[in-house]
Parts: C-alpha cells; sequence; structure tokens
C-alpha cells in the first residue's frame, strides 16, 4: 500500500502515523511537506496526522486548511484516494470542506487526554471493514478542540447515509450526538478525533487501531 502523510508546522502525530502506516502495511509512507504542490503518483492513502498546525491560531486546522497539498489531497480524495484525518487531521479536513461540520472547543473547556470507549457505527467502509457493526473499542483522545458540531440536516444526513463511523460510548467533549468520526459521502474520507495509531501495539495498551489500517490494507488489495 501506497501512503503519504502530510507534514505541517506544528504537527506531532505524524511519526506515530508514519510508524503505525509502516507497522501494518510493511511499508513507509513518504512523509509530504504542507507547503508541496504535488503528491507523489500512485498514492492509495493519504493521512493527515494530528497536531496543533499553526499554533492551533484562528482555528484548530484554519490555516492549515490554505496549505498547497491541501489542493492536491481534495483531488486526490476527488478520484476515489482514500484520505485519513485524525484529530488535527479531521479538523483541518473539515476546514478544508472535505467533509461537513466543525470541531469546536471541548465543553468542558479543558483538553482531554486519555483512553475513551467508543462505537463502530458503520463496519461497511474500507477504514471499519475489520470491526464488528456495534463494536466497542478502546482509543485515545487528546485535544481540546473535539466538539463536533453540525446543524441538523446535516447531523440527519450523516446519520440516514450510515456515515458517523465511530461514536463515542459516554460523552467526552460535547460533540453532537456524540460523534466521534464520519465519512464523506463517497466513503473514502475519514475524519476522526480519536487517534487509531497510538493503538496499534501491545505496548499501547491497546491493539484496536491496528485493525483500521488493516482493513484499508485490505481493502486496497482486495477491492470489493
Ligand atoms: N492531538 C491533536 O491532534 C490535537 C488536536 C487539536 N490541536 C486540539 O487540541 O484540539
Amino acid at each position: 500500500m501506497k501512503s503519504a502523510v502530510v507534514v505541517f508546522p506544528g504537527s506531532n502525530c505524524d511519526r506515530d502515523m508514519a510508524e503505525a502506516l509502516r507497522l501494518v502495511t510493511g511499508e513507509a509512507p513518504t512523509m509530504v511537506w504542507h507547503r508541496e504542490s504535488d503528491l507523489p503518483a500512485g498514492l492509495d492513502l493519504i493521512a493527515i496526522p494530528g497536531g496543533f498546525s499553526y499554533g492551533d491560531y484562528l482555528r484548530s486546522g484554519a490555516m492549515a486548511a490554505q496549505s498547497p497539498v491541501m489542493r492536491a489531497v481534495k483531488e486526490a480524495a476527488d478520484r476515489g484516494v482514500f484520505v485519513l484525518g485524525v484529530c488535527n487531521g479531521f479538523q483541518v479536513l473539515t476546514e478544508a470542506r472535505l467533509l461537513p461540520g466543525a470541531l469546536m472547543r471541548n465543553a468542558g473547556i479543558a483538553f482531554v487526554g486519555r483512553d475513551v470507549a467508543i462505537s463502530v457505527e458503520n463496519s461497511q467502509s474500507a477504514f471499519t471493514s475489520r470491526y464488528a457493526a456495534g463494536e466497542t473499542i478502546s482509543v485515545p483522545v487528546a485535544h481540546h478542540d473535539g466538539n463536533f458540531q453540525a446543524d441538523t440536516a446535516t447531523l440527519d444526513r450523516l446519520e440516514g447515509e450510515g456515515r458517523v463511523a465511530f461514536r463515542y460510548a459516554a460523552d467526552v467533549n460535547g460533540s453532537a450526538r456524540g460523534i466521534a468520526g464520519i465519512l464523506n459521502e463517497a466513503g473514502n474520507v475519514l475524519g476522526m478525533m480519536p487517534h487509531p495509531e497510538r493503538a496499534v501495539e501491545p505496548a499501547h495498551g491497546s491493539e484496536a487501531g491496528r485493525r483500521l489500517f488493516e482493513g484499508l490494507l485490505e481493502g486496497i488489495t482486495h477491492p470489493a
């Protein structure tokens, strides 16, 4: 599987993401600096990692969404390339309008950093095919702007189209309907606040995130 990890000034989970991809796919991803306007040819997956791009100034992800590389990411997504945005990556994808809604300040104002239980709401996507629908998994979160909000029509549409991929088992940050991760209409773009790349080996305490990368690898090698 050919993958790339986009790096912004302030990204701090880019290495974790690269390591998870290398571990699961056996191939190291290409690290792509955000000022590039082109991505490597033939990519299967683009990962937008967590962190504090541009120091979270203005709004989390708002400045990164304007980086030259994001135009290439959008073009690739339109062609069906898989795009995974985790935490700050999810914030960047909403700011770039590849995903609907917005990630607001956590309802409790404080930064939340701990393992949380999330349920897999849709196991039909390539990202979630290795999970059972309704399964609860443990994955860490680390954010202050994880409070997913959208208007009622958008939330209803996300639910109705099976685009809520993950939901918090108990409230973590005030997110509307407990939404922890969503898919785009075509199902090839996933944004999620919990960090699957931090749950891929025994030392992490949970290996639940590993199956997300395994599902992608399988989906790419054996497309449905
Ligand atoms: N770990 C992260 O990606 C942090 C995301 C974001 N900057 C926040 O704190 O909300």
